[in-house]
């Protein structure tokens, strides 16, 4: 492996902590002991290592199989042929979610009593989300799709698990009279055939787009959405959800799909392509965010191709949500993203008179990714600050960066969230006036602080911060921003 590869392989970010798979991968071995159906599956390499062959699907889907029975309780199976889902990077997202829930970003509601409750969009003959959200989580959930096959395997694998399948309605989309026709029958061997795309021997994880794909179309290229409806007239009236999510058809034409060499999962048309790929589809989401705005918490899809994201990014910020939030799954050694959206106006924080008078402040970032140092988190303070237009003096040898922020500076800095939203930190600070009305603290002059950092232990960090005049009279701003800054760091580089 070239060292540039083994970098980008280290300063990958990890599975996630809550994930069952995080401190150990499934125990090849162990599983063929206990299931004799899996044991035919599984082969040991010269270095005495259990393996199964990925390009196998039938290997693939009983390692599924026998992974959501034996560490999730769940009985499960698909057809020949349907996308096979594999159960660590699935689960990775579902993590992902429970994190934004129980975030502060957005204020919690209610609206389903105590119960989480989500939208799968394109559950797909394996339902693995709903599944995974509603045993692990107890979820409540609707899953959507447009094919028999998937709804017909989805109902299956709702109704063979009868501790949850309350937990779960399976829902058909209807096809619109001005949409394209539903593409596949699954009773259509040939497209199932053809559409079963290649896999490889090294990468345990589904097609991702080949990098020579139409998906480096530039923007606004013709790539608009004329499938069936998606969110818009399947989502019924009076329905409140607390998150949509949705792992979408990524390629254009199954060729591309097929072209891949890192493909292992099966994956039929349908749940591999749809016109526009990935973008037109992901794009379709954000118009039906705009039209039932607080109807969902969280809008999130999984994403395929990072030049997508970038460009759905901007889509969003066009359109006025309130927060965007991004992260990264590790899929094997295929990347993914994940793309979260809310209309649900930001959290007010407030801040005590006592917190808003200090001149010096610290806050100590624990549980720091072994990947990240002081100088990267230093680097990162740096284009915090700088995104508002504030000067900034970074002193690599003493670990510090003088800071000079006018008012505009400090105005976009607590302003402007979705300017932050590749750093995580997207929640817009508000002070609490003695009448109890909120309002942005507007500075009359300049401030100057000096923020550093100091290394504690491995993995912990102290950072500080201290405003350079003490007859400032701008230190609830201060304390603000800074308040942001400790949000904005704990999300890049703390788990
Ligand atoms: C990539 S598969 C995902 C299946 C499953 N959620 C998973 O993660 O393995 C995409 C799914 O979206 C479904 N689909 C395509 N267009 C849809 C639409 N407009 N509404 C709901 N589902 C759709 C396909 O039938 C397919 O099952």
């Amino acid at each position: 492996m070239t060292s540039k590869k083994r970098r980008r392989r280290e300063e990958r970010p990890a599975i996630h902590p809550k994930n069952k798979y995080s401190e150990s991968p499934p125990d090849f071995a162990l599983l063929a002991s206990q299931y004799p159906s899996f044991e035919p599956y599984v082969f040991y390499s010269r270095d005495g290592r259990p393996r199964i062959d990925w390009t196998d699907f039938n290997a693939t889907r009983e390692l599924t199989r026998i992974l959501l029975l034996h560490d999730h309780g769940l009985n499960w199976w698909i057809p020949d042929g349907q996308l096979c889902p594999t159960v660590p990077n699935r689960s990775n997202y579902i993590h992902w979610i429970e994190d934004l829930l129980s975030s502060d970003i957005i204020p919690k509601t209610s609206s389903n009593g105590d119960k989480v409750k989500g939208f799968d969009i394109g559950t797909g003959a394996n339902c693995i989300y709903p599944l995974l959200g509603a045993s692990l989580l107890g979820w409540i959930f609707v899953g959507s799709d447009i094919t028999d096959v998937a709804l017909e395997w989805a109902e299956k694998n709702v109704k063979s698990n009868p501790h949850i399948a309350e937990l779960i309605e399976i829902r058909k989309v209807e096809s619109c009279e001005n949409t394209l026709p539903i593409q596949e029958s699954h009773n259509d061997r040939s497209a199932q055939d053809k559409s079963n795309v290649g896999m490889s021997s090294h990468v345990d994880e589904e097609a991702e787009p080949s990098s020579s794909s139409s998906f480096d179309l530039p923007i606004g290229a013709n790539r608009s959405y004329h499938g069936p409806p998606i969110l818009l007239g399947v989502v019924r009236d009076g329905e409140k959800f607390d998150f949509c999510m949705c792992n979408p058809p990524f390629f254009e034409t199954m060729g591309e799909a097929g072209l891949n060499p890192k493909t292992s999962c099966g994956g039929t048309l349908a749940e591999m392509v749809c016109p526009g790929g990935e973008r037109a589809f992901i794009s379709q989401i954000i118009e039906d965010s705009v039209a039932l705005k607080q109807t969902f918490r969280w809008y999130t899809s999984m994403i395929g191709r990072k030049s997508n994201l970038k460009v759905l990014i901007s889509k969003l910020r066009e359109v006025g949500v309130t927060i965007v939030r991004t992260t990264e799954f590790v899929q094997g050694q295929t990347c993914r993203w994940g793309l979260a959206w809310s209309f649900v106006p930001p959290a007010r924080k407030i801040i005590s008179r006592q917190v808003a008078e200090k001149k010096n402040l610290s806050f100590m970032l624990e549980g720091v990714q072994r990947q990240f140092s002081a100088i990267d988190v230093l680097q990162s303070i740096e284009s915090f600050l700088c995104t508002g237009g504030a000067s900034c003096k970074l002193n690599s040898s003493s670990f510090t960066i003088d800071v000079t922020a006018s008012n505009d500076h400090c105005n976009a800095l607590l302003k402007n969230e979705v300017n932050h939203v590749h750093e995580g930190s997207a929640v817009k600070h508000l002070e609490e006036t003695s009448s109890g009305s909120s309002c942005l603290h507007v500075p009359t002059n300049s401030l100057c602080f000096q923020i550093m950092v100091f290394q504690q232990i491995p993995g912990t960090l102290l950072v500080k911060a201290s405003l350079q005049h003490r007859d400032s009279s701008l230190p609830g701003l201060f304390s603000l921003i800074f308040r942001q800054l400790e949000e904005n760091l704990r999300y890049n580089f703390c788990r």
